[in-house]
């Protein structure tokens, strides 16, 4: 049997249904159901005070026709509280009324004001807290720019949804209002308002449309400058360097240039059509009106009535258009997010065993095998690392250094084989536990936009001056922070830009060795060092081996390193080609590698 076609304004409709169910859900049903409920309220209010405009009408002019409908309603009502059927108390009720509305308006944009808020913050909480435990291999593919699109302005978009949705659920409430008590005075007007709504709509879809898949265009270029541009401020030094810098002015200039264009064709499709609805659906109405009280026995007050429902339908029309687009296009805004957001968290570490870890012995790699994708890296790598010694890695550019270092991080899994320590495989090990206990100095060094302190203890309380001060004197760093004009309370400036290249490194490392860790990895942690200060900071490493049982890893092309060293391996075609030792009285022995 073949497959019943679903007609493409049922898919349409279906589209808007789930991303309405979706965003409804966003927020707790106990607070949605509040929102719904003072919006009714609201509207209820309006309709009230439009209502009550026609017996106000009467009341003053006397007039007589008021024997029927609404007015009696009211009449009735003001006579059994003891008023009578005059302006001043139909004039107290209306302004009583519309304080009320507002009252009610105000609670309900303040929840929604506050619901919103709970959404972006969670959302921004979550997709923080899932950036931080995903997979390394996936967190380093993402580009920095785009991240930070997520957790700012998208965020941002995801909560506003929601408030878009109340604001279409306020207006669609109230037309409905409108044409329902519009309808009980006469159904041939409420036809006559179906057909005026179905012929916009239809009129009206396609620009409307039009309108949206620009914006969304728009957003989809939006995010990938964004991280373009970020990638292009972060490494902005060489390009300015190099005098690049109006190649690369030109290339955003004219990405801006594309981007206005677009914004222009997309808020001139979407008002062109937004502005066009209102005078027809208004022809339209006018000539049911019209029809409705030539051809029908229309009360004067009703004809009143329904003016004033047709004014205020026309009226919020409009609104409602605006702030379906405005839903729509903040919904996909939300879907992009959570789109990130489900990739991020599918992304998430894989967890490791629960034992805590012991470094009493050694570190080994047992036959470790690894590749990125296709690519191999490390082929039966075997290598050992005392505990208490340092050990340096050495070996060409790209043979895998950085990499043996990451597999003993735990930020990659190996292959084949596996990362001993004192024996135990580390994926059966507590990895928190584990880096915990780890000092790492990266290749590259960012520090953070504040001071010293911060940087070293990298935002943990309690931490007192005296440890600080110990390890930056450990890392040699010290003796030009206390020539600082704060001392450690000096800002180091936007990515530590305010120190030389040597000294955030060192900054890095005191970093590292703050919370004395039982194993420190220096991963070309020296290199921007002058020898003096390199063979000190050696030194003071050796010293900390002696005293506590450092165990060091450095990856180090520097002299410095190989001499400081215990043990030297270098790598060749993944795997260890050739073992240099320190010999108990100081001297070199070499081996070439087993196997
Ligand atoms: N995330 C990654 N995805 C794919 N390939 C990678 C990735 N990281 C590194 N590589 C590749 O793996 C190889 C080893 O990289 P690694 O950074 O470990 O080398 P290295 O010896 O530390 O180099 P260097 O001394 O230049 O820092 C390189 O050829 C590199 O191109």
């Amino acid at each position: 049997m073949m497959p019943k076609r679903v007609p493409r304004w049922r898919k349409r409709l279906r589209k808007w249904w789930n991303a309405v169910v979706e965003v409804a859900r966003l927020a707790p049903l106990g607070r949605r159901t509040l929102v719904i409920l003072g919006t009714f309220v609201a509207g209820v209010l309006d309709l009230i005070g439009i209502t009550m405009m026609v017996p106000l009408i009467m009341a003053a002019t006397n007039l007589k026709d008021s024997a029927k409908g609404s007015v009696v309603a009211i009449r009735t009502a003001l006579e059994a509280v003891g008023l009578p059927f005059s302006p001043i108390p139909i004039l107290v009720l209306i302004v009583a009324g519309l304080a009320l509305k507002a009252v009610v308006s105000i609670a309900v944009t303040r929840y929604v004001g506050s619901v919103v808020a709970t959404i972006t913050r969670d959302m921004r909480i979550r997709l923080i807290r899932s950036l931080l435990n995903a997979r390394w291999s996936y967190f380093v593919r993402q580009p920095i720019g785009r991240l930070a699109f997520a957790i700012g302005p998208e965020a941002d978009a995801a909560g506003q949804c929601f408030e878009n949705l109340s604001g279409l659920l306020a207006l669609t409430l109230q037309v409905l209002l409108f044409v329902t008590v519009a309808a009980l005075l006469s159904w041939q007007l409420l036809l006559i308002a179906i057909i005026a709504a179905v012929v916009s709509l239809a009129w009206f879809g396609r620009l409307v449309q039009q309108g949206r898949n620009s914006a969304k265009e728009q957003r989809r270029r939006m995010r990938q400058r964004s991280a373009k541009f970020t990638d292009a401020l972060l490494g902005i030094k060489p390009i300015r360097a190099m005098g690049r810098t109006e190649r690369f002015a030109q290339v955003f200039e004219s990405e801006a240039r594309d981007a206005a264009d677009s914004a222009r064709a997309g808020v001139l499709s979407g008002e062109f059509a937004a502005d066009l609805q209102e005078p027809v659906i208004g022809a339209l109405l006018a000539i049911g009106l019209y029809v409705a009280v030539s051809s029908l026995t229309l009360q004067v007050h009703d004809v009143l009535i329904m003016s004033l429902l047709m004014v205020k339908t026309v009226t919020a029309l409009l609104p409602m258009q605006r702030q379906a687009q405005r839903f729509i296009q903040s919904h996909d805004q939300y879907r992009s997010l959570r789109e990130l957001l489900r990739t991020t968290e599918r992304a998430k570490e894989e967890s490791y065993g629960g034992l805590a870890p012991r470094l009493q012995q050694a570190i080994r790699f047992d036959r470790v095998t690894f590749a990125y994708g296709e690519r191999p890296v490390l082929q039966a790598l075997e290598l050992e690392i005392p505990t208490g010694s340092i050990t340096a890695i050495m070996g060409p550019s790209g043979v895998g250094k950085s990499t043996i270092v990451d597999l003993l991080l735990g930020l990659y899994r190996p292959d084949g084989g596996a990362v001993r320590i004192d024996g135990v495989d580390l994926r059966d090990i507590d990895l928190t536990a584990w880096r915990h206990g780890i000092g790492y100095v990266p290749q590259e060094v960012l520090l953070f936009h504040d001071t010293v302190r911060h940087n070293v203890t990298l935002y943990e309380e309690g931490i007192p001056d005296e440890a600080v001060i110990e390890a930056l004197v450990a890392a040699g760093a010290w003796s030009f922070v206390a020539e600082l004009p704060e001392g450690l309370d000096t800002v180091v400036g936007e990515r530590g830009n305010r120190l030389s290249g040597g000294q955030r490194q060192r900054i890095s490392i005191a970093r590292a060795l703050l919370h004395r860790p039982r194993l420190l990895i220096l991963d070309e942690a020296t290199t921007g060092l002058d020898p003096e200060t390199e063979r000190a900071v050696c030194a003071q490493v050796r010293k900390l081996c002696a005293e506590y049982g450092l165990t060091v890893l450095a990856v180090s092309h520097q002299p410095a390193w190989q001499e400081a060293a215990d043990l030297v391996y270098r790598i060749a075609d993944g795997e260890v080609a050739q073992v240099a030792y320190r010999l108990p009285h100081g001297r070199v022995g070499e081996a070439a590698a087993a196997g």
